[in-house]
């Protein structure tokens, strides 16, 4: 297993570079003057302390004997792999509901059950954006009965966007006693915003609320939202319920049913997505290790495409551009010859020296896609409503940009020939085209998405209609 959990030192180090993310506006902007110096500490803030590393190999080291001892070695793709997370305003049930899962599919077979304390214990990995999803794949991989699942939890915006590019679908949990609040609203942009098609509803806490009516309310609250959101709002199926009871194994009619139902409509209703297979492989890099005796390790999820052990392979992005032969593929405790779109994998690359790679980049087929500074991109600006600005911006707006794995500062302004444009003011709502330019140079073409954020929030969301290669 190539365990992407990260140790103490490095960290409390991540810790620092998170609060200087989250710091007041003022800080921002002076470190966003400094934009490539932050950069580079954010870059370093992630490297792995030598005891981390030291303990990286050896579960690396442990990983491969203990799956070379398992029936045929192999990982199976027999039933199709799914990422799903918890989404939602903070203390609706995320968490709860999370371990309530895992507690109920544990009890079918279908996997370990994770406490509430084992799925929370990681309050620095949740704030960077590495979500749980590392830690279940540590433990074990969750199965309904015909789909496998990896279970992630959103707990905040900050990891919706940094982790939610690995989720195929999501689960909204909306607590009965508050109905839908800004996160909800500010998630389900952003679910849409990260390719997310479909979702499920929860409605949790219903022990709280006596008033059926007042349940009523908030499903007919939640299927408006979701239809303005572009979701279906009649079909997509709500399920009410307490993850709680279900966790403190109590109240099954609210309790353990309703998991079930949740797990039966996470079966039927979510799409297992069809897979960019056909295109060039792409793979975005998560964290790089150093496994002594075998050489650079890099993690993180198949965007696209397939990967044969032995292929040529480009590391591109943040100034690099390296050629380079994958020589090892693992997954989940498993070694594999092919990895393809949707796997979170490990690759060992020949002769790359750890320093070479680094977050942020890609692994890709060469030559399948260009790393540029420069683009042209339809941008929506989050109203206050949700969570976005209370005020408008001009040209030259500097905003963080963050894509996959990655964040950026980005300069943007209005295409060459916009009339007035510099006193045009882009107002929270707005719907705008603009051209970007990015202090580092990052793999990007028509059709990638990205998320801007400052001071702490997240205040637009845009897609790439064009790039600009010098
Ligand atoms: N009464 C009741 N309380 C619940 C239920 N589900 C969760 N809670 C409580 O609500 C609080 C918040 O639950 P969490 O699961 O931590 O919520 P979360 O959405 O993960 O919260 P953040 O991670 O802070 O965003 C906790 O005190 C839970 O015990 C429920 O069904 N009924």
């Amino acid at each position: 297993m190539l365990s992407t959990r990260v140790l103490p030192a490095a960290r409390n180090a991540v810790k620092t570079a998170e609060v200087l993310r989250a710091a007041s506006p003022a800080l921002r902007a002076s470190a966003q003057l400094n934009a490539p110096a932050q950069s580079r500490s954010l870059y370093t803030a992630r490297r792995p302390s030598p005891a981390a590393a030291a303990a990286l190999t050896a579960s690396f080291g442990n990983a491969s004997r203990s799956y070379a001892a398992e029936a045929g070695g192999k990982f199976s793709r027999k039933k199709p792999h799914f990422n799903i997370g918890t989404i939602g305003h903070v203390d609706h049930g995320k968490t709860t509901l999370t371990a309530a899962i895992t507690k109920h599919l544990s009890e079918q077979g279908g996997g370990k059950f994770m406490d509430y304390s084992q799925i929370d214990k990681a309050p620095e990995e949740k704030a960077r954006g590495i979500t749980i999803s590392t830690a279940a794949a540590d433990h074990c991989i969750f199965s309904t009965s015909s789909t496998r699942l990896l279970l992630v939890i959103m707990p905040t915006s900050i990891n919706m966007i940094t982790g939610a590019a690995q989720l195929d679908g999501a689960i909204i949990v909306v607590s009965a006693t508050d109905g839908q609040m800004p996160q909800t609203r500010e998630h389900l942009l952003l679910a849409k915003q990260v390719g997310i098609k479909k979702l499920l509803v929860f409605i949790n806490k219903v022990d709280q609320v006596d008033d059926p009516e007042m349940l009523e309310l908030v499903e007919m609250e939640m299927r408006d939202l979701l239809s303005q959101y572009g979701y279906d709002g009649e079909q997509t199926p709500i399920i009410m319920g307490t993850a709680l009871a279900a966790l403190e194994g109590r109240d099954p009619e609210r309790g353990s049913k309703k998991i079930q139902e949740l797990m039966d409509a996470a079966d039927t209703w979510l799409d297992v997505p069809a897979r960019d297979l056909d295109k060039p492989f792409l793979m975005y890099v998560e964290d790089v290790f150093s496994i002594s005796g075998r050489g650079t390790v890099v993690t993180g999820k198949v965007e696209r495409g397939t990967i044969t052990k032995g292929a040529d392979v480009e590391i591109l992005g943040l100034g690099a551009k390296i050629k380079t032969t994958l020589t090892g593929i693992e997954m989940f405790h498993k070694e594999l010859d092919r990895g393809e779109a949707g796997d979170n994998m490990g690759a060992l690359l020949r002769g790359i020296k750890r320093e070479q790679v680094r977050r942020g980049q890609v692994l890709v087929a060469p030559g399948s896609i260009k790393s540029v500074k420069k683009f042209k991109a339809q941008i929506y600006v989050l109203t206050k409503d949700e969570g976005g600005r209370y005020t408008p911006f001009m040209s030259n707006y500097r905003p963080q940009l963050f894509i996959r794995t990655t964040d950026v500062t980005v300069a943007l302004t209005f295409p060459p020939g916009t009339e007035g444009a510099d006193e045009k003011l882009v107002m929270p709502g707005d719907n705008v085209e603009m051209v970007g330019e990015l202090v580092h140079d990052i793999a990007l073409e028509a059709g990638s998405r990205f998320t801007l954020r400052e001071g702490g929030k997240t205040i637009g969301t845009g897609l790439i209609s064009e790039v600009y290669e010098k």
